[in-house]
């Protein structure tokens, strides 16, 4: 959830919702004037609440737009992520990296500590997924951004979404090639929650591993749609038993309720328990 950085209460409250995640604004929900005040508000947060329970990523500026002092103060303040905006080239990443590893390095901070993001958010930066993606071992995920995408593409938001089919494939596939997350886009249309539905099942059947939001409103129905079933996790648990006792007989494939059942589909069982945990439903199998 994109939490505004120069928003005290926010920053204090934000981890009430259940978010998976908290990303820390300091670019676009800041305005030019509050930059400076944004930036010590989220380094003071960051060391007088407890994140412990969330993921910590800060969204900061580019490099020759505060971006340098971004870095110093959220990795001083021990964020866990730093969101790149705009990515455009695999040297971006790279020059954030470095930024990051001077610092580290100088307050004794082990390097590497610090994970990284990359927001897509033009043609250059879709064409450049696969580079962007592998350009930096701090690499955790990629993510489209469609506001601004969008502007660039000389288009708006459609109800179904095909304006972004070849953006949201295309990461997807740098993000798996490269053995990273991948993070869908902001739903902007607060009070639609139709919509929201809509696109969360559209992303999620296309393979992303989740989806950013602006309002706590919109946690609960992408967690929703993002838990498998309890039908699902049954089936889920047969498959794995059923993997189980073909192994014991030495055999690869075995037939569980009449679907055959092999290496691929025993990955996606297991998949779907993690899933279940990660929803907090109950699953027998570990
Ligand atoms: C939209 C609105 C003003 C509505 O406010 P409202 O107050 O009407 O909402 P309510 O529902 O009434 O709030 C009920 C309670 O929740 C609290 N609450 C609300 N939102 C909260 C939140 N985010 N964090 C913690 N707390 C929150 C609120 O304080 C209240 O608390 P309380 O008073 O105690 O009851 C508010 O949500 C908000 O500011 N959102 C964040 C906007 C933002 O960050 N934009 C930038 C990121 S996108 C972008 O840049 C595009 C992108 O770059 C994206 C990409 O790259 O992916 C691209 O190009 O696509
Ligand atoms: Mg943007």
């Amino acid at each position: 959830m994109f939490v505004p950085g120069a928003n005290a209460a926010m920053l204090r409250d934000c981890t009430l919702y259940g978010a998976d995640s908290i990303m820390f604004d300091l670019e676009d929900a800041v305005s030019m004037k509050e930059k400076d005040t944004a930036r010590m508000l989220v380094y003071s947060a960051l060391k007088t609440f407890d994140y412990s329970s969330v993921e910590t990523v800060v969204r900061i500026n580019a490099l020759d737009f505060g971006g340098v002092q971004d870095i110093t103060a959220m990795v001083l303040g021990g964020i866990q992520v730093i969101r790149l905006p705009k990515t455009e080239t695999a040297q971006d990443i790279k020059a954030v990296d470095a930024a990051i590893t001077k610092v580290e390095k100088a307050y004794d901070i082990p390097v590497g500590r610090t994970h990284m993001m990359a927001a897509i958010e033009s043609a250059a930066g879709v064409l450049n997924a696969r580079e962007i993606a592998q350009a930096s071992p701090r690499m955790i995920g990629i993510a489209l951004g469609a506001e601004d995408y969008l502007t660039s593409q000389k288009t708006y938001r459609h109800e179904d979404g095909a304006e972004l089919s070849f953006a949201r494939n295309f990461i997807l596939h740098a993000a798996r090639e490269a053995g990273i997350a991948a993070i869908d886009t902001v739903y902007t249309d607060l009070d639609n929650e139709a919509g929201l539905i809509r696109e969360t099942k559209l992303i999620k059947q296309l393979g992303f591993d989740g989806k950013s939001v602006i309002n706590p409103r919109q946690i609960p129905v992408i967690h929703q749609i993002f838990a498998p079933t309890q039908k699902q996790v049954v089936k889920a648990q047969k498959i794995v038993a059923g993997l189980k006792e073909a192994e014991a007989k030495g055999a690869g494939v075995v037939s569980v309720n009449g679907q055959m059942v092999d290496k691929p589909v025993v990955e996606r069982a297991q998949f779907t328990l993690e899933l279940a945990k990660a929803s907090n439903m109950e699953t027998e199998v570990d």
